[in-house]
């Protein structure tokens, strides 16, 4: 393991603050210390403004996510619903043109891919458990330094984690050293990696990236920093409150409109923390009663909340009646309301703004996630949909 100073040099190596700019050598307003909270973490060193520009990142490997739910595209231009779609003869992959064949992107992941021995016939390989190895895969592309500074990320090593590439092994026979490094990838993707955000208005196969010095952000449910990205894929962190020095510098790995259970079960699943920061320790979360329930009580109009937030078995209790509710209930409801909500496909927009308001309105409170969610979709949807744009094309 790195000591510290030698993961600062790295870091610093790695977002060119070695370099001279104008003659003067550029400084950071940071340090990678030990964090209160987990590991390491970044801390100010000097006062910073809202709006600084805290450092510009490159990811080690990008590539798409893995999850099933994601949609699968074109391995190269990440392009989804091409009509000329195919799989190349020699890696399987999946492509939309013979330009994205002839990009170095693919002729690398090609020739990675197709010197492993086949246990099945080619065709029979299935392009999505291709692509949702295709970023760890891409990790055996690093030279030696970007490997060690790989390795110097946390890592979860639940058996869980590294499960895309177990799966590559009934189609390849790969090597053990490159296994076990695309392992140490996903480890390290699964902690650390942040989704790329696809530009407003263009339809992409989803992809992550693993940030290195991104990934040494610890997580606040209110961060003091936000990220963009760029189409080199750089990713920009702002400061977005004045933070002083000495203090942590965090970013949000949930929605930032997500209700406290909602976050804190997601945290707990994908990033094995229990958070239990300002937000998440106050009931009515700063008073937006995202995670509210209606009171189960037909006379009451109030709104339920749990009772310690921090305990995930906590019961909720109606602010106004004071009705208790056993958490097993609250999870019942919350659960068939995930699922709603994961199967709801609106295809006329006046569908989804009664749903809206003629349904979901009358079960849950206003100020709930679910229909913050739905009011944004709606927004977006309004905009797009013929006669209600509102950029005139
Ligand atoms: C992206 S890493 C953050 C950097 C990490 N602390 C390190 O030393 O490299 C994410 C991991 O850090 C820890 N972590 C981040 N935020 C945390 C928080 N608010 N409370 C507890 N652990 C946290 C968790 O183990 C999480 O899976």
């Amino acid at each position: 393991m790195l000591s510290l100073e030698q993961l600062s040099q790295m870091v610093k190596e790695h977002l060119g603050l070695c370099d001279y700019i104008d003659g003067t050598q550029y400084t950071c307003k940071w340090a990678i210390n030990e964090s209160p909270l987990s590991g390491r973490g970044l801390i100010a060193t000097e006062d910073i403004m809202p709006g600084e520009v805290l450092f510009v990142d490159r990811p080690l490997i990008y590539g798409p996510r893995a999850s099933s739910t994601v949609e699968q595209g074109c391995t190269v231009c990440a392009k989804l619903n091409s009509d000329t779609f195919y799989q190349c003869s020699k890696c399987s992959l999946l492509l939309c043109s013979e330009q994205c064949q002839n990009n170095d992107v693919h002729v690398n992941d090609c020739t990675i891919i197709s010197r492993w021995n086949l246990k099945k016939p080619i065709e029979d390989a299935d392009s999505s458990v291709l692509s949702r190895a295709l970023t760890p895969i891409r990790a055996l592309m690093l030279n030696n330094d970007q490997k060690l500074f790989m390795s110097c990320m946390q890592a979860h090593s639940l058996p869980q984690h590294g499960q895309e590439v177990r799966n590559l092994k009934q189609y390849y026979e790969i090597p053990e050293e490159e296994e076990q490094l695309m392992i140490a990838a996903c480890c390290a993707l699964d902690t650390n990696a942040f989704q790329i955000a696809t530009p407003y208005g263009k339809k992409e196969m989803s992809m992550r990236g693993l940030y290195p010095v991104s990934g040494l952000m610890n997580h606040n449910c209110v961060p003091n920093t936000r990220y963009y990205f760029n189409s080199d894929l750089q990713m920009t962190v702002k400061a977005v409150k004045p933070i002083q020095a000495g203090a942590e510098i965090f970013s949000c790995y949930t929605g930032i409109l997500w209700g406290t259970p909602a976050r804190r079960v997601y945290l707990y699943k994908t990033k094995h923390f229990l958070c239990k920061c300002d937000r998440c320790s106050d009931p009515t979360e700063r008073g937006t009663l995202l995670g509210a329930l209606k009171c189960f009580s037909s006379e009451c109009h109030g709104y339920l909340l749990p009772i310690d937030p921090l305990r995930t078995s906590s019961a909720w209790r109606c602010l106004q009646c004071e009705m208790r509710v056993p958490n097993e209930n609250i999870c019942a409801i919350q659960g068939a309301l995930g699922s709603l909500m994961g199967t709801l496909n609106f295809e006329k927009v006046e569908d989804l703004e009664s749903f809206l308001v003629d349904r979901i309105i009358k079960y849950i409170p206003k100020t709930n996630q679910i229909v913050i969610d739905l009011q944004c979709r709606l927004i977006t949807a309004f905009g797009e949909a013929e006669g209600y744009r509102w950029h005139g094309e």
